[in-house]
């Protein structure tokens, strides 16, 4: 069997509860490279213990409750956040399609962000020169706004400048985190488009997305997170249908709850005895 492009063994980040958020690579960089600001308070664990491989190819949805660490999962792949345990290899150039508007810097331009992070991403000035027109008229940048600081954009129009100017990378590997969820029908249209593209060259994807169609849409299989562990890897039906039952069970036990309360007779505190 082929290498796998992206290797997860017993992944586990930690992040500290009641104090500063963990630096960031770019964070470590600038103010040195201790992790963790403040060493005491309590940790806690949103990913523990998580291995998974992906072949070239393969498009990968990742499915589970708000903030059960999906996007945290992303972030690790793509380099931005460093395991706490186990490792991630990942063989092949990341096109990361996250948080795309962190990714500007408010001062500049768009023309100077485009130019800026695609270089950052690889890109060659006559790349960037040759795609420019193709990335301004993908992103629906607004006459004459091109040529203003990003911090006079829409949140809209930041995202879609940076999935115009990321989905033109040709790296081997996709990292797509919610990004479908912006837009107009017209631009999701081109986002699939262009997603479509790039899956039809081979390329691996790994997309984080609370839309089930979007998922069924590109996605071969699916990994379901619950609770910080991996508990599915499979299908993407299969791992939809395991997490749309524990949503409706959990719902269900939370309609059951207040009932049964309700039951009780008032003035008593439950065991039969006055209050
Ligand atoms: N840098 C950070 N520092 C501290 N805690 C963080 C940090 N990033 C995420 N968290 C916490 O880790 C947990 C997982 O967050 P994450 O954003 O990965 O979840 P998610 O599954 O992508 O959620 P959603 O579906 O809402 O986007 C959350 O409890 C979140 O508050």
């Amino acid at each position: 069997m082929a290498e796998p492009v992206i290797e997860a063994r017993g992944l586990g980040i930690k992040f500290a509860m009641n104090r500063r958020r963990k630096r960031s690579l770019r964070e470590m960089f600038i103010h040195g490279n201790k992790r963790d600001p403040n060493p005491t308070g309590s940790d806690f664990w949103p990913l523990r213990d998580i291995s998974f491989e992906i072949g070239q190819g393969e498009c990968v949805g990742i499915v589970g409750k708000n903030g059960t660490g999906k996007s945290t999962l992303l972030k690790m792949i793509a380099g931005v956040l460093i395991p706490d345990e186990g490792s991630v290899e990942v063989r092949g150039k990341v096109a990361p399609l996250l948080e795309l508007r962190a990714g500007f810097n408010d001062q500049l331009t768009g023309r100077e962000n485009v130019q800026l992070v695609g270089s950052l991403h690889g890109m060659s000035p006559k790349m960037i020169e040759e795609k420019f027109d193709e990335i301004v008229e993908f992103a629906n940048i607004r006459e004459g706004y091109i040529d203003m600081p990003v911090r006079h954009y829409s949140s809209g129009m930041k995202v879609r400048l940076g999935f115009a100017l990321i989905s033109q990378l040709q790296h081997p590997i996709m990292l797509v985190d919610e990004v479908l969820a912006v837009g107009d029908k017209a631009f999701k249209k081109k986002c699939y488009d262009a997603i479509k593209r790039m899956l039809a060259d081979n390329r691996t994807m790994v997309l984080v997305s609370h839309s089930e169609s979007d998922l069924k849409r590109f996605c071969n299989r699916g990994l379901y997170v619950r609770d910080g562990a991996l508990v599915l890897d499979s299908d993407i039906q299969s791992a939809l249908d395991a997490y749309n039952a524990d949503v409706k069970a959990e719902q269900e036990a939370k309609t059951a709850k207040p009932a049964e309360e309700k039951k009780k007779p008032t003035g008593e505190d439950g065991n039969g005895k006055a209050a």
